[in-house]
């Protein structure tokens, strides 16, 4: 069985989408600690881990990969995002070297690459649909700004071990000498390897190499290629129900606002939440409570403090967590109310809501958008769709919410 370790949650159901489109069976669980039962082909941990302290991140997720071996996994994938989202302190290196060294591994064929999602590495660059990682939106991003696509220059400071790159030259050589690379960066040393990867292609000649490997690493691309090689027992599916959506919107990554400026083109009613000096969160949510129950009770609507760049500059500091705070508690107040389809944007956004939502386990359904599942928490009968900040077509907000109306 894989286990897989997300470092946060909208991660986790991309994993989760692409080990149910290869027909696995897969279980999605939000606690590092929380035993997980039942029959599997992988489980995914979705964890809240990108931002925290690295320290912190290192043990939560040393604590999931102890729950992972306990169900049963043999094999182990760290899922981190696509868009390498990082700082120099971490967290995916430190967590890289930490779930290695618990499993003896030595070297971590790693790579961002999805192409499903227009991420490809090429000679060890990071491009995001044809564009260098640093020249796109993910430079202004609110807490992991990224100013470089160089991998080895990103993930080098991050680290204790060496860095090399697979480059592309020798994966398209094929599995033999993908192979032959991983096996000689084993005898140097190496503890990352670093692969280019532009297509499926790429990705299934990577996967077929590292077949052996106890612990691969990268975002939803290789370990999908990775459970297309596994033995499937078919996916289970959970469908949503016909009925009025909230959508809550923390990402500020540049789809996500595209996506939320369609929905109010569509003249669907929207709340957008904004913290004057001293407000606090409760009172915030309380706010968009209100507003909230003064909708017609089958209207889709939005509740959102997402934000350009530039609207971002008068913020206050620590707005963000602040701002995920909100969105907890506003699921929190909407399931109460008996709202059962939630849409939530953004991956920390989406870890504040199932904290607050108390889901420590969910179902995993059809696809709303790729890599981006409908999932269902059985335990508080909610139906969420955890979309990652950059996934998603532009009217995919109003394509969730709208034609689902009673
Ligand atoms: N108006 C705002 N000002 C400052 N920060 C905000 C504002 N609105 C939201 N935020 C914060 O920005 C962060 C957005 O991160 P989040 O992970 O939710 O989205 P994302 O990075 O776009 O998504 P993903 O990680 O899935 O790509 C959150 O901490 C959120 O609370
Ligand atoms: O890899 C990605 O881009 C996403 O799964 C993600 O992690 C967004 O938070």
């Amino acid at each position: 069985m894989i286990g897989v370790i997300a470092d946060d949650v909208t991660g986790a159901t991309d994993v989760a989408a692409a080990l149910s489109r290869e027909g696995l069976r897969t279980l999605l669980a939000f606690d590092a600690e929380l035993p997980v039962t039942g029959e599997a082909d992988a489980i995914v941990i979705g964890l809240k881990t990108r931002s925290i302290p690295a320290a912190d991140a290192v043990a939560t997720s040393v604590a999931a990969l102890r729950t992972l071996r306990d169900a049963g996994a043999t094999r182990f994938y760290f899922k981190y995002c696509s868009t390498f989202d990082s700082t120099d302190e971490g967290n995916i290196g430190p967590v890289t070297e930490a779930l290695a060294q618990a499993l003896g591994v030595s070297t971590v064929v790693t790579t961002p690459a999805a192409p499903v999602h227009g991420r490809t590495v090429k000679d060890g660059h990071l491009y995001v649909s044809g564009v260098p990682l640093h020249e796109t939106h993910m430079a202004h991003h609110p807490i992991t700004p990224m100013h470089d696509s160089n991998l080895v220059s990103l993930l080098t400071p991050q680290v204790h071990g060496t860095v090399t790159t697979l480059p592309s030259s020798e994966v398209h050589a094929g599995v033999a000498v993908v192979r032959a690379a991983i096996a000689a960066a084993e005898s140097a040393g190496v503890v990352h390897v670093i692969a280019d990867a532009v297509d499926a292609a790429d990705l299934a000649i990577i996967a077929e190499a590292a077949d052996s490997a106890v612990l691969t690493a990268g975002s939803a691309g290789l370990i999908g290629a990775i459970g297309g090689r596994q033995r499937a027992s078919g996916r289970t599916a959970s469908v949503p129900p016909a009925a009025r959506t909230a959508i809550i919107a923390g990402s500020c990554s540049r789809r996500t606002l595209e996506q939320i400026a369609s929905f109010q083109a569509s003249r669907a009613p929207s709340h957008r939440v904004v913290a004057e000096p001293g407000q606090t969160a409760a009172e915030l949510a309380e706010a968009a409570l209100t507003w909230w129950d003064a909708q017609p009770d089958v209207t889709s609507a939005m509740i959102y403090s997402s934000s350009s760049p530039e609207e971002r500059n008068g913020e206050l500091p620590a707005a963000g967590e602040l701002y995920e705070q909100v969105a907890g508690l506003v699921a929190r107040g909407l399931a109460q109310r008996g709202v059962q389809r939630m849409l939530v944007a953004g991956g920390e956004t989406s870890g504040a809501v199932l904290r607050e939502l108390g889901t420590t386990v969910a179902v995993v359904g059809e696809e709303a958008a790729v890599g981006v599942p409908w999932i269902h928490d059985t335990a508080h009968g909610v139906h969420l769709v955890l979309k990652s900040g950059n996934f998603g077509d532009v009217d995919m907000f109003t394509a969730v919410a709208g034609g689902e109306q009673p």
